[in-house]
């Protein structure tokens, strides 16, 4: 069971719920996570439970970004809209670059996540237990 976090930009919402929805049954049974409007959308389209955090602008990405830091995230979907600056940038650059210290798996496009996701379902994120071996998990 992996930790997956979900966050998308406003324009992004629609891309990331559909996205989620065709890939439901490979999410299903790990733990999720999300900032709060992002999974408030993801939930209400469908069966999913999911930790919601704070909304982005309001710390939602410092939030995700403590469990990465902390070993807590092993795979980081965020449709980033690359077209709108968002009054919480700085936010935004510290969790990709979180991702790039602890070399977690980060998807800001679909085609990206679709790549990752169809990964996830074959089994290819087995070596994040090898990782976790060298480095446990410290627990919130
Ligand atoms: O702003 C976000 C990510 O930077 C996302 O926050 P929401 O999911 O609350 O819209």
């Amino acid at each position: 069971m992996l930790n997956i976090a979900f966050i998308a930009h406003d324009r992004k919402k629609e891309e990331i719920v559909n996205f989620v929805i065709a890939y439901e049954h490979v999410f299903v049974g790990n733990t999720l996570y999300s900032t709060g409007t992002t999974g408030q959308r993801i939930m209400e389209n469908t069966k999913l439970s999911i930790h919601r955090f704070l909304s982005g602008p309001l710390g939602g990405d410092q939030q995700i970004g403590a469990l990465i830091a902390q070993n807590e995230m092993d795979l980081v979907i965020f449709l980033r809209d690359p077209l709108m600056a968002q009054p919480h940038e700085p936010d935004i650059t510290a969790l990709l670059r979180l991702c790039d210290v602890h070399g977690i798996p980060v998807a800001t496009n679909v085609a990206t996540a679709e790549i990752l996701v169809r990964a996830l379902d074959r089994g290819d994120f087995g070596w994040r237990e090898l990782v976790d071996l060298h480095r446990p998990r410290l627990g919130v």
